[in-house]
């Protein structure tokens, strides 16, 4: 008998889990991977693309209700049951690529049920034991419920229940001004539900550009969004609706809504499949890894939401090829880069994010840095559409980009270009030579690399200037 059922085991069977089944099975691996629910875990099913697909719905309702500034004059009337089914029809087509039975056809084998860990070899699912020679966790994470008085009491949404409600509230209290609130706020408000968003911080968005969320705070509240920054949800209790207290540390203030959504942070799922038997070492964020994504236990990886800090599908990928590939080499040598990460907050429009603000820019390098604004109003495909927006692109002295922030319409797609250029080391000012079409948003980028290059060309004829003075 084979030492090992399988040369690797995945637990879990999210972004992360199914990236590393996929990359083990691509290179022959005989792989297993092990999911107690649904495949396709939180994106597909509560998180990534049920939120996109609700904001897409919305979208189309809030340019139809203001299609009268083009000239167009319509009825606009949101059919509720109708928005979720085209939120459930879009899961369902894109669960037909992540189904077991595909898997299985592929050469992946996939086991439905809870796995738990007998030692660092042994897992235990449906009471059948598995041995793997290499196991990778994935096991993701969960709302974070933040400690206010009554809540035990009271029925609240998570978005883990949030895209199973066929009837939206009239009303809805949102907890936490981090993506998901924010996101979920401007798609339900533009859906008809009157939403407060209560946010601990002084501002939403607390990790991106001031100038930029500051920008989409405003755009919210133009639309209906009551947002409450500065104040801390502390008590709940029904009495025929939620009544929120909410503290701003000077006064309390009370808030009334048919439904409450917690939207204030992720813990990362380490509990319940005995880490701690195996001696599995973890931290606040969750599991804890190298840079090649390796346990302390070192036949034992681990990837996606369940490492944290970066809770994005996309770096879930990224670490569960990493993770994978280490797992299948005699000794693992891929590293982990979190120098490039960026992400996008789908609102309308988009806020996009790549490597570090001005703040932490100066923080690093000091006054050398250099900052170039641009505005949407300098683009005429912007003016042809309608639209606003801003952007920062943050270079270090020798002009290789540290930071790009877009706040503007189709800001996910063109932030790419500043992605590419900084992620091959290239200086930000190189783009302004690459030919762009017209009239497109990726403009933007192009001219603000125009800066830099100018930018960089008045650097040198002051030198040049202040070498002929001293001669
Ligand atoms: C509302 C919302 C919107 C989001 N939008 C975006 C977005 O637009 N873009 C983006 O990049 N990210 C987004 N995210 C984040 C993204 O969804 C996560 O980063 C990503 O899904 C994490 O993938 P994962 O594989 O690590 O974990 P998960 O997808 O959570 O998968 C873990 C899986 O492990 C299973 N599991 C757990 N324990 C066990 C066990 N013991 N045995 C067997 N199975 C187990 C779970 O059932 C689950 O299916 C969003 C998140 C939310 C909540
Ligand atoms: N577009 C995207 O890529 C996208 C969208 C949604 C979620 N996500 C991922 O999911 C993760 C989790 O998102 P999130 O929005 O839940 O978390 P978050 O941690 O980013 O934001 C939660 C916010 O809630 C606030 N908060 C906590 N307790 C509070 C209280 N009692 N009262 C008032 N405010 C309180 C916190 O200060 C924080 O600002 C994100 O970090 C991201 O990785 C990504």
């Amino acid at each position: 008998m084979a030492k090992f059922d399988y040369d690797i085991a995945v637990i879990g069977g999210g972004s992360a889990g199914l990236t590393a089944a996929f990359t083990a099975n691509a290179v022959k691996k005989n792989v297993v991977i092990i999911e107690q629910d649904r495949l396709g875990g939180e994106c597909t099913w509560t998180g990534c693309v049920p939120s996109k697909a609700l904001l897409k719905a919305a979208r189309v309702a809030y340019q139809s209700q203001h299609a009268s500034k083009y000239g167009i004059i319509n009825d606009c009337n949101i059919d509720m049951s109708g928005v979720m089914n085209y939120v459930h029809k879009v899961q369902e087509e894109i669960y037909q690529k992540e189904k077991p039975e595909v898997l299985r056809a592929d050469g992946i084998g996939v086991l439905i049920g809870k796995a738990e860990f007998i030692d660092s070899h042994t897992l235990s699912v449906n009471q059948n034991k598995i041995r793997a020679h290499k196991i990778v966790i994935a096991t993701g994470s969960s709302p974070a419920i933040p400690p206010i008085e009554g809540i035990e009491d009271v029925f609240y949404l998570t978005n883990q229940t949030l895209f199973g409600l066929e009837k939206l509230p009239a009303s809805l209290i949102i907890i936490g001004g981090g993506p998901i609130g924010i996101e979920m706020a401007q798609a339900l408000n533009r859906l008809g539900v009157e939403i407060k968003l209560v946010q601990r911080g002084e501002r939403i968005l607390k990790k991106e550009e001031p100038a930029l969320s500051g920008a989409l705070a405003e755009k919210l509240r133009k639309e209906g969004v009551e947002l409450l920054t500065g104040y801390e949800a502390v008590k709940i209790k029904e009495e025929n609706q939620l009544i929120l207290t909410v503290s701003n540390r000077k006064m309390e203030k009370e808030l009334k809504a048919e439904k409450v959504l917690i939207a204030a942070g992720r813990k990362a799922n380490i509990t319940g499949f005995n880490l701690d038997k195996i001696g599995l070492e973890t931290g606040s964020q969750g599991i804890i890894t190298d840079s090649k994504m390796q346990t302390n236990i070192s036949n034992i990886y681990a990837c996606g939401d369940v490492v944290g800090p970066y809770r994005f599908s996309h770096i879930s990928y990224h670490e569960g090829i990493t993770a994978t590939i280490n797992a299948i080499l005699p000794y693992p040598v891929k590293k982990m880069n979190y120098d490039n990460v960026l992400w996008v907050t789908y609102t309308d429009p988009e806020l996009a994010h790549l490597g570090l603000t001005e703040e932490q820019a100066r923080d690093r390098y000091g006054d050398s840095i250099k900052v170039y604004n641009m505005d949407y109003s300098e683009l005429d495909r912007a003016m042809t559409d309608g639209q606003a927006g801003q952007a920062k692109f943050i270079c270090d002295k020798r002009g290789k980009l540290l930071g790009a922030h877009i706040f503007g319409a189709r800001a996910g797609e063109i932030i790419h270009s500043c992605q590419i250029i900084k992620t091959m080391g290239m200086p930000f000012k190189k783009l302004q030579s690459v030919i762009h079409s017209y009239p497109t948003y990726s403009e933007l980028v192009r001219d603000g690399a125009k800066l830099a290059y100018i930018g960089d060309w008045q650097d040198r004829l002051n030198l040049v200037n202040k070498l002929a003075w001293w001669k």
